[in-house]
């Protein structure tokens, strides 16, 4: 089931993701968060260290699990996931430092490595609550549409929209990594709970597809329709072209 929350705009959005995140903190202080990247969860991240600085939350006993990589970055390069982690959340929260865990972008043995990472996720008690953002070719994590979508996580190759999408945070395109290491279709599903992000008017299509095309290995986000408990929660303008029947106040399920 898919519940479906707008909010006036993007720090609205944030606020409910970490209300969500703050119920499942709360009710279970040793939690395994999935956590994303991308510039969608800026501010949710920012809020998340507010409340932490007003005592709010308490990260001592938290897990967290990052969705995915850059192959062939390394963990001090500027862009690498890794650096993005700890320069907009972990540095400013108590989360200690053996309880997060991201993806290796540099593994001498990828197969083994990416067996490895499922394997921890499952030992850790499986993910309570795992965030996501969207690519505007809706993907999530870096599963990029195709014929076939992996369960496990794996070494993907990233697509030239993504490649183009992503370039901004790059000196150039060709800097940008053409592959990646992110959980698989299966690990993200297998997640107890489910909160997709996404605002802005570049992510209404997109947001617009995943709630009305068919499930299709073409567009990965489709498959969270399968999953008993995803809350999508975005701004007006990424709910642009969505029918007004479904656009008002509050929840609505989709
Ligand atoms: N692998 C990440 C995704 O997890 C993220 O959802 C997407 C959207 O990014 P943004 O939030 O910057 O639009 O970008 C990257 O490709």
């Amino acid at each position: 089931m898919v519940k479906l929350w707008i909010g006036e705009h993007a720090q609205a959005v944030a606020e409910h993701a970490v209300d969500l995140i703050e119920q499942t903190i709360k009710g279970k202080p040793a939690c395994v968060l999935g956590l994303a990247t991308g510039s969608t969860p800026l501010k949710t991240y920012q809020e998340m260290i507010r409340r932490y600085r007003e005592g709010r939350l308490d990260f001592s006993q938290v897990t967290t699990f990052n969705l995915d990589e850059y192959y062939g970055l390394d963990e001090r390069h500027p862009q690498s996931y890794h650096y993005f982690m700890y320069e907009n959340l972990f540095r400013y929260i108590n989360i200690p430092r053996e309880r997060i865990h991201i993806p290796c972008g540099t593994p001498q043995d990828i197969e083994a490595y990416c067996r490895h990472y499922d394997q921890r996720i499952a030992e850790s008690g499986g993910i309570d609550l795992q965030l996501l953002g969207i690519g505007p070719n809706g993907h999530i994590g870096f599963n990029e549409p195709a014929d076939e979508l992996q369960a496990g996580t794996h070494l993907v190759r990233l697509t030239e929209d993504t490649i183009q999408a992503n370039a901004r945070f790059f000196p150039s395109i060709d800097d940008v990594p053409r592959q990646a290491i992110t959980m698989g279709m299966k690990t993200i599903l297998s997640a107890r709970k489910i909160i997709l992000l996404a605002e802005g008017e570049g992510k209404a299509m997109i947001i617009k597809k995943l709630l009305e095309s068919a499930i299709t290995t073409q567009l990965p986000a489709s498959f969270l329709r399968l999953h008993p408990d995803v809350t999508i929660l975005i701004d007006r303008e990424a709910a642009k072209y969505l029918p007004s029947s479904i656009t008002g106040e509050g929840h609505s399920i989709v």
